[in-house]
């Protein structure tokens, strides 16, 4: 009688009613943001549940650290998302899949790959591709939104199946996608129940079906186009596709001869890497060009060591160890408004104590990146767009050599990118595509706030406006892009000409 009546230790958090938990007060927008007030109040790991799921929220680096790198066996499933049809079998998206051998043979061969890219610098094709981005950008700068998330997609189109031109469509599909799996989607990823309604009424279930069964065949059908064209010996090595049907012949299938279950694994283990490498980077460039409009001074100064380095030639991968305050500037932007502000979340595969406390199999752990990004001690003034904070001794995140440092590879803030067995594979891609963007926009460009005609003042940008995708892009807002000068529109529309033949445009 005793022991049973000694309290159970309990993480902190917010009051729970039965049932529902606190579902009541979970916002499907912005959610972060409550997380964050929660952490403000609860401290650095608390405990919330809505109905049957029970969440543990972390705002601490050591924290998650421990959890999901140190005991990253218990701590590295994925919870289910409600609207999303088997994702923890797969073979569809291995960002969603649980730990088990198809997501291990889909994580190892797409390390390789991107790995394997890396070390050429992604053959040039992010330069190719931004030198097209400048010139649409000088010819019809107000699509600068849309450019850029089509830029992100036509990257990884053109490393995946030297198709380029599936780069709308890719986007189009990862913001689908990226609906379809968030809390702020589909209202049965909130109000679950309904998801269980009879499909002939069940308008979630239809549209999912439909929207998988679309995307699924894509991927296949360009697959094949790929497999065609290695069997004719006209896929270019440098892709993806040429890489996985080289294997196969490795090992001794000579004519590329698969089952139709052995095709959709690999469709969808390219088609996957293909997807997630859109929004993932398209969000933060848009938030980038959001800041420099916002931060004429550090315009300024990025522009001017551009200059420097640069001159009349637009800047290219060379050029990284030169241009610290542009990778500043990129850095601090994804710090200040965070693509994944929720983090992905972990599931805990068994039974666990942390501290003294149980953790349910099932619970679901977030290391939110948000307040992660605004612990004050790590990153004083959080709110602020600093990017001071990674060029000058003294703030806690600043790293020597600057040549080196601050990158999205290594160092300070690799939290932004997850943890343990689920860490992200992209940060080699990321770190290329931003810093030749950052750097290639503001050699071509001067960006401010747009003026109101009527007022005469500038028109307001909401920096905090974005869709609430679990991967989020800003909503859309205006900005004046103007360029520098005549001289540099010609070296533009130069630059575009003389990668027009090789690009499919
Ligand atoms: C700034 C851009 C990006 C950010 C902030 C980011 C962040 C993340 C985060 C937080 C996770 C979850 C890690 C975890 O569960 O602990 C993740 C997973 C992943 N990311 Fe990224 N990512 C970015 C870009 C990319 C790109 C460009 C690609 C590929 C082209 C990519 C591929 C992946 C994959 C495949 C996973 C799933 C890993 C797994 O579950 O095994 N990411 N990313």
């Amino acid at each position: 009688w005793k022991n049973g009546s000694k309290p159970k230790a309990k993480f902190p958090g917010p009051r729970q009613f039965p049932l529902v938990g606190r579902i009541h007060d979970l916002p499907r927008f912005s959610l972060w943001l409550k997380f964050k007030e929660w952490a403000d109040e609860f401290g650095p790991i608390y405990y919330t549940r809505a109905v049957e799921n029970e969440f543990i929220i972390v705002t601490d680096e050591k924290i998650a650290e421990e959890l999901l790198v140190k005991r990253g066996y218990i701590y590295s499933g994925r919870p289910q998302i409600r609207s999303l049809i088997k994702h923890k079998e797969g073979p569809a998206y291995s960002a969603l899949m649980d730990r088990h051998d198809i997501w291990k043979t889909q994580r190892k061969w797409a390390h390789a790959a991107m790995a394997e890219a890396y070390k050429h610098h992604f053959y040039g094709h992010v330069e190719a591709e931004m030198k097209r981005y400048l010139g649409l950008l000088l010819l019809d700068p107000a699509r600068f939104l849309d450019y850029t998330r089509e830029y992100c997609g036509r990257v990884m189109s053109r490393l995946a199946w030297d198709d380029a031109t599936q780069g709308r469509l890719n986007g189009e599909s990862a913001d689908t996608t990226l609906h379809c799996m968030s809390v702020s989607g589909p209202i049965t990823n909130t109000v679950t129940p309904l998801w269980f309604l009879p499909s002939f009424i069940n308008p979630w279930y239809k549209f999912e079906v439909k929207r998988e069964r679309e995307q699924r065949q894509w991927w296949i059908n360009l697959f094949r186009i790929a497999k065609q064209r290695m069997l004719r010996g006209d896929l270019p090595s440098d892709t993806w596709a040429y890489r996985y049907f080289e294997q196969l012949r490795r090992e001794g299938n000579v004519t590329l001869e698969q089952t139709k279950d052995q095709e959709d694994f690999a469709s969808c283990m390219i088609g996957f890497l293909n997807l997630v490498g859109v929004v993932t980077i398209s969000g933060p460039l848009k938030f980038y060009l959001m800041a420099m409009a916002l931060h004429p001074h550090w315009q300024k100064k990025a522009q001017e060591e551009i200059d420097r380095v640069c001159g009349d030639r637009m800047p290219t991968m060379q050029d990284y160890e030169k241009l610290p305050i542009v990778r500043a500037c990129l850095k601090e932007t994804v710090r200040w408004r965070s693509g994944v502000p929720l983090g992905v979340p972990h599931q805990a595969e068994r039974d666990d104590e942390y501290r003294g406390v149980k953790i349910r199999k099932g619970t679901i752990i977030l290391a939110c990146e948000w307040a992660l990004n605004r612990v004050p001690t790590k990153y004083p003034d959080g709110d602020n767009f600093r990017p001071e904070r990674w060029l000058e001794p003294g703030w806690p995140t600043y790293q020597e050599p600057l040549t080196r440092y601050p990158n999205f590879r290594e160092g300070q803030a690799m939290h932004t990118f997850g943890f343990g067995r689920r860490t992200c594979l992209g940060q080699n891609i990321v770190d290329d595509e931003t810093f030749v963007f950052g750097a290639a926009v503001l050699w071509a460009f001067n960006l401010g706030q747009k003026v109101c005609p009527c007022t005469g003042r500038p028109v307001p940008i909401d920096t905090q406006a974005t869709n609430s995708h679990v991967i989020l892009e800003p909503l859309p807002y205006e900005i004046s892009i103007k360029v520098r000068s005549e001289e540099r529109a010609r070296q533009i529309l130069d630059g575009y000409k003389e990668v027009q033949a090789q690009l499919r445009v």
